[in-house]
Parts: structure tokens; sequence; C-alpha cells
């Protein structure tokens, strides 16, 4: 896989539009060739993985020179019922070698996946061919391409609120249930959600702090100093009791990862509700960690394709209770990268993307900042613990009001 690009965006050519000059599909240079595998299955758990699956085996088979990007497939009229997940693969090598790399793949999922094929013909413009598997795979009539503005809602963004952020419980739970439908310790644990869910806006007698940013950045380190200084409990989202889940669900697709992430951060609100009856409650990682590492993961390209500041996907979730300050915790790439090295545990697959992409990291950051209600108070941690610490503990004691002695 390559680093997300920026989106591209084409459809089949009508001919009102302009004739495409060739530079405007720089990817399809001299002896470029592309594909592109679409999932037409409409049950979005089963897409969800198909895809994960797919590109898992497209990067074992096409190994070398070839670039697989991500693709989606929509009618612009429909945008939300039709919105389907692919790949788009680039071939230096031209269209042979391909096709016999991908037979396996075309022949066992042919019902599930379109097939198309994309090249210049010889006045440079571009043509793609939709190809039929009815007995041996073929080309169909080509059909002029011609590259389009980005659409307003971005099919990117759309697919954020549709599979990739989850906005309410119960959309949480639809998802779980689906895939969970037959295990009685998940099963068991949605009712108890749906049961014994407190009221989100009930009366606190305590503040609810939550410490939020990139790994690294020292969040683990200033909870445990905040929930000293305040006499504070300390709370992790996800939380210990759906912990021995996590590591199968970092492996799986981001539907069912988020949803995971999700069930977690409404966990942590009923343990928050509670502890905040007798002590103030500091939270490491809350629905901002959830929200911002998706977006980063589903927008590409650079920062400014991140959907604009006041976004919904920037809004907090009605049904999810809201803490009294959101702290987040920036340093300098150079120096969380040093912090980590020296803590050496395990990394999910997200943190190790984040490692090694810095636009991702970029993202996520940006996407932090633009949270809203409650939006993130920006603390730079790049100096020693104990400044940092004084600097979060100042900004928490005005923000909620608290004295504390020994500052
Ligand atoms: N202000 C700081 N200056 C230097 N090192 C720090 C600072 N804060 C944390 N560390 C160290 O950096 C590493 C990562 O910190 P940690 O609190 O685990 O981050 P996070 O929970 O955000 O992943 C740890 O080894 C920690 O001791
Ligand atoms: N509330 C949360 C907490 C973590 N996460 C995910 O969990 C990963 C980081 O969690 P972590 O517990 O390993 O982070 P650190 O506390 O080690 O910094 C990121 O990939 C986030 O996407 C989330 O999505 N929502």
């Amino acid at each position: 896989f390559v680093a997300v690009p920026n989106p591209v965006y084409f459809t089949s050519f009508e001919s009102n539009l302009i004739r495409e000059r060739p530079h405007e599909w720089p990817m399809l240079s001299k002896g470029v060739c592309a594909h592109s595998l679409c999932i037409t299955n409409t049950d979005r758990i089963y897409a969800a993985r198909l895809h994960k699956t797919l590109g898992q085996k497209l990067a074992l088979a096409l190994q070398g020179d070839y670039k697989i990007l991500r693709l989606f497939s929509y009618l612009p009229w429909e945008m939300d019922g039709s919105l389907q997940m692919g790949y788009f693969v680039l071939s230096p090598q031209g269209p042979s070698s391909i096709h016999a790399r991908l037979a396996d793949i075309l022949v066992e999922h042919q019902k599930e996946i379109r097939f198309c094929s994309y090249r210049r013909d010889a006045e440079e413009d571009v043509q793609g061919c939709l190809w039929d598997f009815n007995g041996e795979g073929k080309e169909q009539e080509p059909c002029q391409l011609a590259r389009i503005e980005e659409p307003d809602p971005s099919p990117l963004v759309l697919n954020i609120m549709r599979s990739a952020l989850f906005y309410k419980l119960e959309d949480v739970l639809a998802v779980l249930r689906q895939c969970f439908a037959s295990d009685p310790q998940v099963l068991c644990l949605q009712e108890k959600m749906k049961k014994e869910r407190k009221d989100i806006d009930g009366k606190r007698n305590f503040p609810v702090i939550v410490i939020e940013g990139l790994d690294g950045t020292g969040k683990s380190t200033l909870t445990k100093s905040l929930q000293d200084a305040l006499n504070a409990t300390l709370l992790n989202s996800p939380p210990e009791c759906i912990s021995p889940w996590r590591k199968a669900f970092d492996d799986e697709p981001s539907l069912l990862r988020r949803a995971y992430y999700g069930l977690g951060n409404y966990i942590v609100a009923d343990q928050i509700s509670e502890a905040a009856q007798s002590s103030p409650v500091i939270v490491d990682r809350y629905w901002h960690s959830t929200a911002a590492y998706s977006i980063g993961t589903e927008i590409g390209g650079g920062l400014h394709n991140l959907p604009a500041h006041h976004h919904e996907v920037y809004q907090w979730p009605k049904d999810l209770l809201k803490p009294d300050l959101v702290i987040l915790l920036t340093v300098s790439d150079e120096e969380r990268m040093q912090r980590m090295c020296k803590r050496g545990l395990a990394k999910t697959v997200e943190e190790k993307e984040l490692e090694s992409n810095s636009l991702f990291r970029q993202k996520v950051e940006e996407a932090y900042k633009r949270m809203e209600r409650p939006g993130c108070v920006v603390v730079d941690a790049s100096g020693p613990k104990k400044r940092v610490f004084n600097d979060v503990l100042s900004i928490v004691c005005d923000h909620c009001n608290i004295h504390v002695s020994n500052t």
C-alpha cells in the first residue's frame, strides 16, 4: 500500500464534458494501466470484512511496482445508498502480468466484486472497461472517463458518518449484535448496556477531566500525577472489562474496531457517572480519541482534505456523557518518538501507522483540535514532566474551580 494520496474523482465521459488532457491523469502516465475491484455485496459488515481480506490478498499477489489505493464507487444522485468500497491498482508493466496475478482472486470473488480496467487510448483519453465474468473474464465495451471536482458531501466523509464512527449507542450495538449474534458474553454486555445506562445529564458532584493526545505524548504519566494531586478516580477508555477483546477488534476492519472503542466509551461514561458522585474523575482517552483517529484514517491525502471546521463529524454524540474539560497534549514528532522508544510497549496497527506516516499524525492531531462541544484545551507537553503537570493542574483548577494546596 502507498501513503494515501489526495483523492481523485472521475466519472464516465459524457459528450458535453470537455475532453480531459493527459496531465489530468498523472497516475496513468505512459505505459501504466489501472484496474479497480469494487465490492458489490450490500451487507456492510460482510463488505467491510471482505474489503480487508481483499486488501491483504492484493498486497500478497501484487508485490513489486504495483500501487494499491483505496477506492469508493457511488451514484452521485444517491450517494448514501450506493457507496461501495474497493481498491484501485496501478500496474506500471501493463495489463498482462496483473491479470495472471489476480486470476485466483477474481474467480473466487467474481459474484461480489465488480472489476474494471483503465488505460489511455490512441488519443491519450482515458477509457474504462467493465469486465464480464460470464464464463471466461473479458472486457466489455469501453467508455470514456473524465475527472470531476470533489462532490459535496464527499464520499469519504459520508463513509465516516455511515461506517467508521458511531454517534449513537444504538448504532454501536447494532453492529456488535450482527457480528456476535451467538456470543453470550457480548449479548449479555449489550443487554446490560441497554438496561443500566445512567442519566447522562444527571447532576455530578465533582468535575470530569479527559486527557487526550497521540501515543507517547505523556497521557499516562500525567493522569497518574493528576490522580494523586486531586485525589481523583482514574479511568481509561477502553475500560479494563472489555480489554480481553481488544486485540481481536484491532485486527478487524474499521467498522468493527470503532464499534468496539465506541462501546468502550459508553461503558466508561457509566463508570464516570458513578465515580463523579464521590471524587473528581480523570479519564485517559475518550470520545475524541475514537473520533480523531477514525477521521485521520479515513480521510485521504493532506490536511486540506479534512472536513471543514464545525462539520458534523467533529460534534459530540448526543447520548454520551460530556466531560467538563478536555486537555490535548501535543509534542514534536521527534520528542514523541524518543519517548515511545524509551517506553517500548506493544503498539496497535494504527499506532505503527502513526509512526510511519507523518501526514496521518498531523491529520489526527488537527482532527483533535477541531472537535467541538467540548473542544480541547491544547497544552504543549514537550517540557519536563513537572512543568507539564503544573501547567495542566493550573488549567484544571481554574476551569473546574478546584483549589489544591501543593502546586
Ligand atoms: N514531560 C515528559 N518529558 C519526558 N518524558 C516524558 C514526559 N511525559 C512522559 N514521558 C515519558 O514518555 C514515555 C511515554 O509517556 P506515557 O505517559 O506512557 O504516554 P502516553 O500515555 O501518552 O502514551 C514514558 O516513558 C514517560 O516516562
Ligand atoms: N477511546 C478510545 C481509546 C483508544 N482508541 C484507539 O486506541 C489506540 C490508542 O490507544 P492506546 O491505549 O494504545 O494509547 P496509549 O494510551 O498507549 O497512548 C488508537 O489506535 C485509537 O484509535 C480509540 O479509538 N478510542
